[in-house]
């Protein structure tokens, strides 16, 4: 038996040992569960409270030791001991440098003895005696796993990782951090075995899902993962450093440090669907499943659900935070809609009174000098209505005597209120305007151009009103930029209060208790209620942490909802400025500063890039040096020995057969996923050329280039690079997008048009 074979046998043993003690906790925490329903029939409050306890408890460890776990440990370090010999609560040494003692001297050259091993895991497991037999992953105790580098090692000797699937361990893979030394592990020498754990993970071939990282986290990352929320956490990086990884992992660091204050509360913004579903597995993964909601910018409000797309020239109009004026407009303009009744009769005191068109405009443009959202000013419209039609009626002058006038438009008032000519015409001329209504409002050119007056140029007004027409009433047709409009507008408008529906509770919170818990933002908001504006359609806006991915994207309108639903929150925000499609960053910049008021902030870099093979991320560099002249490009740790193929057709004809042959020699070469990534307006094109090619199947994704972000595939073909550099003010750093998506191979495939190829 070779040190690979013993050693792998020797972590079998301690996972074996690991599994017995799950399956213990799974039946007591079974047991407990019953016991507790039991105990409902009893029902004195102390009964009552225990039980409540105990179901939380055992709720808890049930819904996540159920969950059958890839590879549940898989880590491990070997440890000196401690400087000050203290033991934290988990029994380990809490020291992270190691004792002055540590190290001894046999024949000139330095040995110690380890001290303490620490398997590490997705959960922490304690044997019956209280021993760790596993060190949850974002444990104080599990930091020197990822953080120890041979530079400064401290108490680590041996990192190892351990790979494994179900109960079965496969591999292991070790580091040594203080290879100079000879430590002794009870009394023989420490095996090492093989190393490259982290290649070995980035070599693994792509699926549909993104995997997590909790083996291979490397010392950057996890310093981002652990950052204190008292600063908001901004993290820039380039292309495939990891950002969108550490987001996700620090949301289950964070669910751990604090799970009363997080549960159900952070919510992570990403910019595409496609995103949000690549992305989904990696928390469950994690054992957080249902605590984050992940959400595309598209359907970040309740209901709306982005479904189509806007040209560069159109997403730059309605992203800008001109917008808010016009639509500030729009809201209290929309409420004049062309079918309102343009005369209001009714009979007070046995007589005819009669508002006529302009003076009911007058008592219109009276009513919205108010200062409340459009639909809140419906009382101060009824009031002022009465009033004119008092006056109307003469009766003012009728009475001398100011008590007898009261009186008299008392009764004036009572007659006329409750007449349905009255209330009728009421809610016709101010009805409650939904957000859509408005949005559909402004695609009339004419009405739009009142209201964007001085702030949108005519030929934007045109570009703007055309792109809204096709929303219809119902919803659809929106673009993931109307939806920040919609957000906007929502507030504009306010919602009248109703009678609260109840909201909406996770079956796991239900078992668990968590339900019952109090978010953040209720406990710190001063008078008990969640927020203002919590109440608004049912709108959640009480995030207790926000995790926004692709933060360079986001435009001024969607920074401003963004912030909405993080007033409260504390914030992790990750970015690469490279990759921006937003053509001027400093007006987004201005919202963005907005969004996090006065908050601290913490800036922290990603230098390497795990994704891309060496030889792709130089022909993305090419690209990057052009678009953002001088910005340094992350450091790629991996080579493949292929450089990525370049191709070229010389007629627009020929694409066609060229993309097939192209794709398909890519699906031959990688065994998991190709992307395609072409200009916006061809995706629908390409996706039929090659719908039928034999192996697509699940394999091969045609996207437009906007769609690209944050996603990767084994194979990218990019397919007529100048179409792409040229569809918007941005087309560069997209292209730069495209160029990065790769994890082994890249082939890049130009027309003989395209005038932006990159090197070669
Ligand atoms: N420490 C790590 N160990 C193993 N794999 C890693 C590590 N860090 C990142 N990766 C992998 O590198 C790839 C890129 O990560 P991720 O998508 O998070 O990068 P990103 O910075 O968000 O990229 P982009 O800016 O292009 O969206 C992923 O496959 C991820 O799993």
């Amino acid at each position: 038996m070779d040190v690979r074979e013993r050693e792998i046998r020797d972590e079998q043993r301690h996972l074996d040992t690991v599994y017995r003690r799950l399956t213990e906790k799974i039946h007591e925490a079974e047991f407990l569960m019953a016991d507790a329903a039991d105990r409902v029939q009893v029902g004195t409050p102390g009964a009552l409270a225990e039980r409540d306890a105990q179901v939380f408890q055992a709720g808890l460890h049930l819904s996540r030791l159920n969950n059958e776990f890839e590879d549940f440990l898989f880590g491990r370090i070997d440890l000196l001991p401690g400087k000050d010999g203290v033991r934290g609560p988990d029994g380990a040494y809490t020291s992270v440098e190691p004792a002055d003692d540590a190290i001894g001297e046999e024949d000139g050259a330095p040995v110690a003895e380890i001290a303490e091993t620490l398997h590490i895991g997705r959960l922490g497991v304690l044997d019956a005696e209280y021993v760790p037999l596993v060190i949850d992953w974002r444990a104080p105790a599990a930091a020197p796993f990822y953080r120890a580098t041979p530079v400064a090692p401290g108490r680590v000797v041996r990192r190892r990782v351990i790979r494994s699937r179900g109960r079965r361990v496969l591999g292991v893979e070790d580091d040594l951090l203080r290879p100079e030394l000879r430590a002794l592990l009870a009394g023989s020498e420490l095996p090492v075995v093989g190393d490259g754990a982290l290649m070995a993970a980035l070599g693994r071939a792509r699926g549909r899902r993104m995997s997590d990282i909790v083996a291979s986290i490397q010392a950057e990352q996890d310093e981002v993962i652990r950052a204190p929320v008292t600063a908001v956490t901004e993290v820039t990086g380039g292309p495939g450093t990891g950002k969108t990884a550490v987001a996700l992992h620090r949301a289950a660091y964070l669910l751990y440090q604090n799970r009363r204050r997080y549960a159900g509360g952070i919510l992570v913004v990403s910019p595409t669907p496609l995103l949000v579903s690549y992305t989904e597995g990696v928390l469950p993964s994690l054992g957080e499943e249902g605590q984050v909601a992940i959400r595309a910018l598209g359907s970040l409000i309740e209901g709306a659900e982005a479904d189509s797309y806007d040209e560069p020239a159109v997403a730059r109009i309605k992203g800008s935070a001109a917008m808010a004026r016009v639509l500030a407009r729009a809201a209290r303009g929309a409420i004049d809609a062309p079918g309102a009744p343009g005369r209001l009769r009714v009979v007070a005191f046995g007589r005819r009174v009669e508002l006529d068109g302009e003076e009911l405009a007058a008592v219109r443009q009276q009513a919205l000098g108010g200062t409340a959202p459009v639909n809140l000013l419906r009382p101060r419209a009824r009031r002022l209505l009465l009033d004119a039609l008092w006056r109307k009626s003469g009766a003012p002058e009728r009475y001398q005597d100011p008590g007898f006038a009261a009186e008299a438009r008392e009764a004036f008032n009572d007659d006329i209120a409750d007449e349905e000519a009255f209330t009728d015409f009421l809610a016709a001329w101010w009805p409650e305007v939904t957000p859509l209504q408005v949005l559909v409002a402004m695609a009339d050119e004419q009405r739009l151009a009142r209201w964007a007056r001085r702030i949108l140029r005519p030929r934007e007004v045109r570009q703007l009103a055309r792109s809204l027409r096709r929303v219809t009433p119902a919803g659809a047709g929106l673009s993931a930029h109307d939806v920040a409009l919609l957000d906007e507008l929502r507030v504009l408008l306010g919602t009248p209060t109703r009678p609260a529906a109840p909201r909406e509770v996770d079956v796991l919170d239900q078992l668990t208790g968590l339900a019952e818990l109090t978010t953040y933002a209720e406990r710190s908001a001063p008078n008990g209620r969640a927020s203002a504006t919590e109440a608004d359609g049912g709108e959640r806006l009480d995030y207790a942490h926000v995790i926004v991915d692709e933060a360079q994207d986001l435009t001024p309108m969607q920074w401003r909802m963004v912030g909405r639903r993080g007033g409260q929150a504390t914030w992790t925000i990750v970015g690469d400025p490279a990759q921006s499609s937003w053509p001027d960053p400093a007006e987004a910049a201005a919202e963005r500063d907005r969004a996090l008021g006065r908050r601290m902030r913490r800036r922290f870099e990603l230098t390497v890039n795990y994704r891309n093979p060496a030889e792709i991320a130089r022909v993305a560099d090419g690209v990057l040096s052009r678009a953002m002249p001088g910005a340094v490009p992350p450091r790629a740790v991996r080579e493949t020995g292929i450089a990525p193929r370049f191709a070229t057709v010389e007629s627009a004809g020929a694409l066609r057969a060229a993309a097939r042959s192209e794709a398909s020699r890519l699906l031959a070469e990688v065994p998991g996923t190709v992307g395609v990534v072409v200009a916006m307006r061809r995706r629908a094109e390409v996706a039929g050329w090659l719908a039928d090619l034999p192996e697509a199947g699940e394999r091969l994704m045609v996207l437009g280039s906007l769609e690209a972000k944050g996603l990767e595939y084994d194979a990218t073909l990019v397919l007529a690079p100048g179409e792409i550099a040229d569809e918007s003010p941005a087309g560069l750093r997209v292209l730069y997008v495209a160029l990065t998506r790769a994890t082994q191979r890249l082939t890049v495939l130009a027309t003989a048009g395209d005038t932006a190829v990159p090197a070669g």
